[in-house]
């Protein structure tokens, strides 16, 4: 039996991570934040010294990325070698440098490579892959294929809502910033070809999960 793969894309701070999560958590699938793996790689590239703003220099941190990612809903976790960098991922000063690592083909290639390989291997009878570019390039076969977006008055509403020691106008600029540098390498603002779109701007974070479970259960 093969495994079922929901993929969600969708814009910072549209509720990806945390709805996929608890959609997986519902359902028993397995979880994948794939944002977290080109986190984890901007995290190791500028500690192995790469230039970031050099390509080559950037692609010459792949082949020492000993990249690995919990996919348990309920205990998620991200290494990079021996180190737990879980949290270390998630702050302002990763999420200022991950598009110039996420930009590069060659990262883009080897992670993508890396997704598949865990959505293959992964022993639920599901999993939910989420992300910038899983509809369209990880996982354009997908049985399920989602766009999970909002306004972005309410994605930077949400984000700096969960941060502290930033301001949250320098959070909605890097955020803005960053959406406005991801979008030129992929497309997560409008619904390719047979992709469902699912808006949460005016639902609460229980019914934009069941908002998700119904287009699963529509499309399987
Ligand atoms: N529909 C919703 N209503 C209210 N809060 C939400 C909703 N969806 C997500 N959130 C909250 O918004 C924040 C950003 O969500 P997150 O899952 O981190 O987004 P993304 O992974 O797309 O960047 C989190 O604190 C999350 O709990
Ligand atoms: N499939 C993906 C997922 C993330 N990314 C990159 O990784 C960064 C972090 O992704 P994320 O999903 O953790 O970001 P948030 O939306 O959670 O803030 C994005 O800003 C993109 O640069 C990507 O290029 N392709």
């Amino acid at each position: 039996m093969s495994t079922i793969v929901v993929a969600v894309d969708g814009p910072a701070g549209s509720g990806k991570s945390s709805i996929s999560k608890a959609v997986a958590r519902k359902l028993g699938y397995a979880y994948l934040d794939t944002g977290a793996a080109y986190r984890a790689f901007a995290w190791h590239a500028a500690h192995s010294g790469v230039e970031l703003a050099d390509e080559a220099s950037v692609v010459s941190a792949l082949p020492s990325f000993e990249f690995a990612e919990a996919t348990d809903p309920d205990a998620f976790s991200v290494r990079v070698g021996a180190t737990d960098v879980t949290d270390v991922i998630r702050t302002h000063e990763v999420s200022g440098i991950v598009s110039h690592v996420a930009r590069v083909p060659e990262v883009r290639a080897a992670l993508t490579a890396i997704f598949r390989d865990i959505a293959v291997t992964t022993e639920n009878p599901g999993i939910v892959i989420e992300g910038r570019d899983i509809t369209t390039v990880v996982a354009p076969d997908a049985e399920v294929r989602i766009l999970l977006t909002a306004s972005e008055e309410v994605r930077m509403g949400r984000r700096s809502a969960e941060l502290t020691g930033h301001s949250a106008q320098a959070v909605g600029e890097q955020l803005k910033a960053r959406d406005r540098a991801d979008s030129r390498v992929v497309d997560f603002m409008t619904a390719a070809d047979g992709v469902t779109t699912v808006d949460s701007t005016d639902l609460n974070f229980d019914e934009t999960v069941d908002a998700v479970i119904d287009v699963i259960h529509s499309r399987l």
